[in-house]
């Protein structure tokens, strides 16, 4: 099965306000008039000023029924980190439903999840002068800018 690009994106200003952002070409073969998760409030994407935001790629119907951008947010909200809650998450999906996601998360306190059950999925964020980033797992490299 071939997924089709999906880009995503989280950020905090300089007020603690959250945003996310998904787009995404969708899924091959798909049928005409096909939603995908990413436009779907909760399941692709998600915000929320006093816990954190949540962008996700991968099997959108998977995503979807799962909620997994929400999911990551009660997660959080429950106390685990941004990192944790993502990669528990995923990880919960991916059992529970066999197909696999990648998410990016950000909480209100600015710390970075990064989790994914695909083979591989690109990442990148920017901490200070320093950029993050990488595509397989277990893979961080650091860059100063
Ligand atoms: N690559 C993707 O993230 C695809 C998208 N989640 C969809 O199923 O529409």
């Amino acid at each position: 099965m071939k997924f089709n690009s999906t880009v995503g994106a989280v950020a905090i200003d300089s007020d603690g306000r959250l945003a996310a952002a998904t787009s995404t070409g969708g899924r091959e073969g798909k049928m005409q008039g096909r939603s995908s998760d990413s436009s779907i409030l909760g399941s692709g994407t998600y915000a929320d000023d006093n816990v954190g935001a949540v962008s996700t790629t991968g099997h959108g119907e998977t995503i979807a029924k799962f909620c997994l951008a929400h999911a990551i947010i009660k997660s959080m909200e429950s106390g685990k980190t941004a990192n944790e809650a993502t990669n528990e998450c995923i990880k919960q999906m991916t059992k529970r439903l066999e197909n696999t996601a990648g998410a990016i998360t950000l909480s209100n306190r600015g710390d970075v999840g990064i989790g994914f059950s695909t083979n591989r999925m690109s990442w990148c964020y920017q901490k200070g002068d320093e950029l993050h980033f990488g595509i397989d797992h277990n893979e961080h490299q650091i860059e100063k800018i």
